[in-house]
């Protein structure tokens, strides 16, 4: 298994080909809205400011949201928006829940890939959950530690080479996980068969265990996914999807 090796995939090769002739201003404006939109996000949920001023900046937002509704809406994907698919290259990924510059709902995780001591590939997560993730008071929402834990886990199962799509997913909370402090998150293969990828990982808060999973990712043919995307498409015209 190599590290960041490339998936070979034809439908995957179409999809990243698009995503690299997407405009790369077009993309830095929707990367410039998300961490905007994500700054609103943190400051609105616990903000102090006077009632009247409060009235005001719901008046402002309102009008945002109004000038970009007037646009047509639904995903016009330049890219996938989960670390699995993507083989190890964070560029696909604008619009991540998890990882995503241009997803104002992504914290956002910062992936690389790395390997441990004895040479084992590894993906490194880091982030800081901000106010707007709070669970218990003054740590992070257990439900987003276990999102955080399903895509490094999901990128690592990707290095296997046939990458599938989260089965079970386990958590272990071990300590109150910090709100506003850099928490860094490590996963890797535990080994596969068959179709089946077994996956680990932990979250430190500097030397300190706050969390660790274990995760079964199922191969899936990547017609499945090009299915997935075929419904997505049709649910934005408006239709149902067929699952
Ligand atoms: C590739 C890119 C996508 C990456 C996304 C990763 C991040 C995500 O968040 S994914 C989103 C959340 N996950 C989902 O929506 C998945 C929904 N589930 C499914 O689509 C299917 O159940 C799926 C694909 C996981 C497995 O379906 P399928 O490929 O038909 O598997 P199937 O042939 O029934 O089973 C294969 C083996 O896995 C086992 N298995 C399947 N599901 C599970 C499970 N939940 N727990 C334990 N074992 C399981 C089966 O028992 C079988 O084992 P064996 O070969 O020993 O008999």
């Amino acid at each position: 298994m190599e590290i960041g090796s490339k998936l070979t995939n034809s439908w995957l090769d179409s999809i990243v080909d698009s995503f690299n002739g997407v405009d790369s201003d077009r993309r830095r404006q929707f990367n410039r809205i998300g961490t905007a939109t994500r700054a609103v996000i943190e400051s609105v949920v616990a903000s102090k400011a006077p009632t009247e001023q409060l009235g005001l900046i719901a008046d402002a937002i309102e009008k945002v949201a109004e000038d970009i509704g007037r646009f047509p809406s639904g995903r016009v994907y330049e890219g996938f928006a989960e670390a699995a698919n993507t083989g190890g290259n964070g560029g696909f990924m604008d619009f991540s829940p998890i990882s995503g510059a241009a997803n104002p709902i992504a914290p956002p995780v910062e992936l690389s890939l790395s390997s441990d001591p004895d040479g084992s590939p590894i993906v490194v997560g880091v982030v800081t959950f901000g106010s707007a993730y709070e669970g218990p008071p003054g740590s992070v929402h257990g439900g987003h530690i276990a999102a955080a834990f399903d895509e490094v886990l999901g990128l690592a199962q990707s290095m296997s080479g046939s990458p599938g799509m989260t089965a079970r997913l386990s958590v272990n909370y071990r300590k109150p996980t910090p709100l506003g402090e850099p928490l860094t998150f490590v996963a890797r293969i535990v080994k596969k068969e068959g179709k089946k990828v077994f996956t680990e990982g932990k979250c430190y808060f500097g030397d300190i265990l706050t969390a660790e999973a274990d995760a079964l990712f199922i191969s899936v043919d990547f017609s499945k996914l090009a299915q997935l995307a075929g419904e997505r498409e049709r649910t934005n015209d408006g239709q149902k999807p067929q699952l």
